[in-house]
């Protein structure tokens, strides 16, 4: 496939050619259609090192003829080591068909066996299982079932497994993002391939929506929801849906899909403890073949205490990176220490940090925009050079992390008054819509997070 050849040369430079022969020459192409490339890996590190370092330029850099971006899928290879006991169904065929409707893929480790039962989710886990051993044989007693809660609280994991299972139980459930079911709905309506979405989803056994809350104000697609939604729930096919948030706080959905989400039963989860987290790492270390001592179990959830997604993409990251680096310096594995763990995470650690909003991040981000030096906005200078970046500096000060004026004052070298002072002219800037502060501030502020 030539757009993939091109992209393997144009990175062969700043890879090597044997670093480039070893991770992406030898991925197997299985198939293509026009938005999307199947390639095949040997191994599960090789899955890996592309998620981990081509995932990004793949999505910034491959384009078929039409200048669309062409969506890389992943697999295993079946003769190689899997992580997990893959189910015994062989994966569906890619369709050849001009309009081909390619679903999100389940993974090997996001399976039931692998979830940690806690207090907070045992509830959850105990409704699918019991939704998905009767799921086709009686009418659902609850459905659909709406799992909801934070960042990391495991609803793609559940999902995800709730559909690997429906699957070994030989049903055919569609298992999707709501990013994919729109994708579906415009590439439909584009190609008048309508009848064809239509016959796909509503003939499924389950269906499975993840990020229902990015809805948003997406017309057409809250149209065939609504309808894909009657018509399975009709004929008593299961729905289970995640998000962010319970039915009644979704935001731009049409009261009929939301009054529809509260049919059945609505589920919070909670985000792993610090202790269940460790288990999930030690657990996730062990199907890596991936040898951790505890304490860099502990160093990881210290480390990446925001989100349980993050720690587990660190382990991943530390478990390909030592594996490279062994190979590289016949370092084993099992002997890492915790030094060599901070050095092999450095780069996400160092992202970790500058993601915790403190008036330091506020100052650099500022300062490079304006190409200013960081003293200089703190510092005595006047100039509007330096001025115009204070003062949005002190406002981003004052709007993002509340700090009270004084505290302000203390960090730039200023009185209690000039810093209300330049608060109240970037408002006033900010409410009159001045274009040399109303872009900037709304800029930065996007920028910071
Ligand atoms: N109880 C659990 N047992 C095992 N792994 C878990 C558990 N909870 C979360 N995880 C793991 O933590 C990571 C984050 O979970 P997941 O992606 O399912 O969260 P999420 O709620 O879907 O988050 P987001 O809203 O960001 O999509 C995943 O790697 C998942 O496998």
């Amino acid at each position: 496939m030539k757009a993939w050849e091109q992209f393997i040369d144009l990175h062969e430079e700043s890879l090597g050619k044997a670093a480039t022969d070893k991770w992406l020459r030898s991925l197997k192409v299985l198939h293509f259609d026009a938005g999307n490339l199947f390639l095949e890996a040997s191994d599960p590190f090789q899955i890996m090192w592309f998620e981990e370092h081509m995932r990004k330029k793949v999505k910034e850099g491959l384009f078929n003829n039409n200048n669309r971006e062409i969506k890389v899928h992943l697999s295993l290879a079946k003769v190689a080591k899997p992580l997990l006991k893959k189910s015994k169904k062989s994966p569906k065929k890619p369709e050849e068909k001009p309009f081909a409707l390619t679903f999100d893929e389940l993974d090997t480790h996001s399976t039931f066996n692998t979830f940690l039962p806690t207090d907070e989710n045992r509830f959850a886990q105990e409704a699918l299982k019991e939704a998905i051993s009767t799921a086709k044989d009686a009418h659902p007693v609850f459905n659909p079932l709406f799992l909801y809660g934070k960042v990391g609280s495991g609803k793609t994991h559940l999902l995800k497994a709730a559909a690997k299972a429906l699957q070994d139980r030989g049903l055919r459930p569609i298992y999707c993002r709501l990013e994919t079911f729109t994708e579906h709905v415009v590439s439909a309506i584009r190609m008048g391939e309508m009848s064809r979405f239509r016959e796909a989803y509503r003939t499924a056994d389950a269906l499975l929506i993840d990020d229902i809350d990015q809805l948003g104000r997406k017309s057409a697609t809250q149209e065939e929801l609504f309808h894909t939604f009657n018509t399975l729930h009709v004929q008593g096919k299961q729905i289970i849906l995640a998000s962010s948030c319970p039915p009644k706080d979704l935001q731009h959905i049409e009261p009929r899909l939301v009054s529809r989400f509260e049919w059945g039963l609505s589920i919070p989860l909670t985000p792993p403890s610090k202790d269940s987290l460790k288990k999930i790492l030690a657990e996730r270390a062990q199907m890596l073949n991936f040898s951790i001592k505890p304490r860099i179990v502990d160093f990881l959830t210290d480390t990446f205490p925001s989100s349980p997604t993050a720690s587990v993409r660190a382990l991943e990251a530390l478990a390909l990176r030592s594996h490279i680096e062994g190979i590289r310096t016949q370092m084993a594995q099992v002997n890492l220490s915790l030094p060599e763990a901070a050095k092999l995470l450095s780069d996400l650690i160092k992202d970790e940090e500058e993601k915790t909003l403190t008036p330091e991040h506020i100052l650099k981000t500022v300062a490079e925009h304006f190409g200013i030096r960081k003293d200089d906005i703190t510092g005595k200078s006047q100039t509007r050079e330096c001025a115009l970046p204070r003062q949005i500096a002190i406002y981003l000060c004052r709007t993002k992390l509340s700090m009270p004026y004084m505290k302000i004052g203390d960090l730039f070298g200023r009185d209690h008054s000039t810093i209300m002072s330049s608060f109240k002219l970037i408002q006033k800037g900010i409410d009159s819509s001045d274009p040399n502060i109303a872009p900037i501030v709304s800029f930065l502020d996007k920028r910071i997070g």
